[in-house]
């Protein structure tokens, strides 16, 4: 056998979150045991799991346990299991690497915090598993055996950037990882984990649900003065999801929120739900506090576990929780399904369906009831997690009204408070008819985009939609309560006309007036700008632009021409109408121009000029930056 000691450096990352355990940032430095036994009993469901679906599995199951060893004088505190147990591979891979995604993110953020309490929130919301250990000790020792395998690999760090690994012959199956503590010290919130007293309350505050006995070897007093060894079992063991609500304290659904979530914050909202009858089940779920770094990375773990009948099945159970919802944590158990039920049948069944879209239904309630109960509770969940769930608005066509009543929105009525469409129904101007709102990249750009002047002038609320998600569901919502959804660039706003009485009479001709003494200029004008536009008009939508750009209602939006541009769909350009205000200088100065003096090349230069800036105020992007630049550096030149 290889019995040669090799030593190895952490990957940079691996190194620097290790560099982060051992200056300790965080001060609940008890959170480590947690984290270990937390470890160890995945490691116990995992093995479990493979002798139930290989019986020919060369491993010991008869009696599957955690213990926790403790050794005052040498000041060493071993977690072990007689689980799954790692190879040299996995050991060399999962410890000495972190693959977590997210974590070049959490270090940039930590870089860039130089705020102890914001770090130790990161880091919290990270997670940091068995680094943790190095919280407390100045050295781990980590010795393992995969069941199955012959012989053990027996790791050894003081996490100053390398550890050892050797092959070790008498392992015994499992894992045990022993710190090697450093030395107590209450102000800095590092106490004695070899104490037994310690010991039972962290595992009766942090893992008591854990569903593995955890037992640890304690004296007891016998008779007079002699004390005896005795075998404690120290957690109840009781699946949380199956006691009755009333009877678990908050604090105990926390932390088996934080178990299964290694988020190391209370969760926002605790979902419990039980279904009796011909397919019974239990579920009890989830939503954090915070998004995970990870939101919006592909390889995101979901955060549902499937049991059955207490028996730990799978993580990651994609089946039971579209993805828009994919940041709900917690565990689903169902009685009637098989053990050895796979992934592949999951996707069919058809009772996995129906649990699927129950449990869908009843996150949406239970946010829809924070939205009264609870609004800032509510409003951090949006913030949270509002990007993500608009997904669903697309792709759960069948609860897309429950997604849309619980959204909200940015609006030109508060900029600070966000709006529900049905709020925004409720405060609709007389006359209104229809839900306006505007897509683009930021607040401040859209709401001094010349497409919002009519607005303004009439007082009407426009929803403000800066997400990229934002710009595909409204193409697939037609409308809410009644009410059409209409974006502000359409030619067509369906604004109500001021033709009423004699104001309107006098408006009507003035109009008429325009639009005849603006003819040849209007028509001038759709020849020199024909490769851009389809159309040269006149707006009654402007106040204080001279021009703006507008599509038709079954023209695809400049926005999301531009998605698909930069997803490598080619299609033709779709040509918009340019819409000018009649009433500001540089139009009318325009048309007298174009009547005196047709034929000046100049005059092309400023329809080209008036175009291109129609085109900045909306946000948008120019052709030729370089050509405007320089048309509009000459321009200047001559003005002063
Ligand atoms: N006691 C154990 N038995 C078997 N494998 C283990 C044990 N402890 C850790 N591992 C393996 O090492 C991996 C890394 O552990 P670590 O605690 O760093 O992260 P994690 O549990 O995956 O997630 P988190 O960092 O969020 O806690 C685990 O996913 C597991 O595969």
């Amino acid at each position: 056998m290889d019995t040669r000691v090799e030593t190895h450096e952490f990957q940079a990352e691996a190194r620097q979150l290790l560099r982060l355990m051992v200056h300790s940032i965080y001060s609940n430095k008890d959170v480590f045991l947690r984290e270990l036994i937390s470890n160890a009993s995945d490691a116990l469901d995992k093995l479990r799991l493979a002798h139930l679906t290989d019986s020919d599995l060369p491993a010991d199951v008869s009696d599957l346990h955690i213990a926790l060893e403790a050794d005052r004088e040498r000041r060493t505190l071993t977690v072990r299991d007689n689980g799954i147990g790692m190879t040299r591979d996995e050991v060399v891979g999962l410890i000495g690497t972190v693959a977590k995604s997210g974590t070049a993110e959490l270090l940039r953020q930590l870089e860039e915090s130089k705020d102890a309490a914001a770090s130790q929130d990161l880091i919290g919301r990270f997670g940091v598993g068995f680094y943790s250990a190095f919280m407390v000790a100045d050295r781990v020792t980590l010795l393992t055996r995969r069941a199955g395998e012959e012989s053990g690999t027996r790791w050894e760090s003081d996490g100053d950037g390398t550890y050892t690994v050797e092959q070790v012959g008498d392992a015994p199956q499992g894992t045990a990882v022993t710190v090697h503590l450093k030395p107590a010290d209450a102000e800095d919130h590092l106490f004695d984990y070899t104490d037994p007293w310690k010991i039972r309350e962290i595992v009766k505050r942090y893992s008591d649900f854990i569903s593995w006995p955890i037992r640890m070897e304690a004296e007891r007093p016998d008779g007079e003065s002699g004390t005896r060894s005795e075998t404690e079992t120290l957690n109840s063991m009781k699946a949380l999801w199956a006691r009755p609500r009333s009877e678990v304290k908050d604090e105990e659904y926390h932390e088996f929120y934080k178990h299964l979530s290694h988020d190391w914050q209370d969760p926002l909202e605790t979902v419990s739900l039980r279904a009796e009858g011909s397919f019974e089940y239990e579920a009890l779920l989830f939503l954090p506090a915070r998004a995970p770094l990870d939101l919006f990375s592909r390889d995101a773990v979901s955060g549902v576990q499937l049991y059955v009948k207490r028996v730990f099945i799978m993580d990651d159970c994609r089946e039971l929780m579209p993805e828009y919802l994919r940041f709900v944590k917690g565990v689903v158990d169902a009685a009637d399904l098989s053990l050895n039920i796979s992934r592949e049948i999951l996707q069919q069944d058809r009772q996995i369906q129906l649990m699927r879209r129950r449990l869908v239904k009843k996150v949406l309630s239970t946010v829809k009831g924070l939205m009264t109960s609870d609004p800032e509770r509510y409003r951090t969940f949006w913030d949270q997690f509002g990007r993500v769930v608009k997904e669903g608005i697309i792709t759960d066509p069948d609860n897309q009204r429950a997604v849309l009543d619980i959204a909200s929105f940015a609006s030109t009525h508060d900029a600070d408070e966000p709006v529900t469409l049905r709020a925004y129904v409720e405060r609709m101007k007389d006359g209104q008819e229809d839900i306006y709102y505007s897509t683009g990249q930021s607040r401040s750009v859209l709401e001094n985009s010349p497409h919002m002047e009519a607005f303004h002038a009439k007082g009407y609320e426009v929803l403000l939609l800066t997400d990229p998600v934002d710009e595909m569901w409204v193409e697939s919502v037609r409308e809410y309560d009644g009410k059409r959804l209409r974006p502000v660039n359409q030619g067509d706003t369906g604004l109500p006309a001021e033709d009423d009485g004699e104001d309107g009479e006098k408006a009507r001709t003035e109009r008429d007036r325009q639009e005849s003494d603006f003819t040849p200029l209007l028509s001038w004008l759709r020849e020199q700008l024909a490769d851009e536009v389809k159309d040269v008009r006149l707006s009654s939508r402007l106040t204080s632009s001279p021009a703006c750009l507008v599509g038709d209602a079954q023209d695809l939006p400049p926005s999301l021409e531009r998605m698909y541009r930069a997803m490598g769909q080619e299609g033709p350009p779709v040509k918009r109408i340019l819409e000018l205000n009649p009433g500001h200088d540089l139009v009318t100065g325009l048309r007298r121009a174009h009547a005196e003096r047709a034929g000046d090349p100049a005059l092309r230069e400023t329809a080209e000029l008036l175009h291109g800036t129609a085109l900045l105020a909306e946000g948008g992007g120019l052709n030729d930056p370089a050509r405007f630049a320089r048309l509009l550096a000459d321009r200047l030149a001559r003005t002063l």
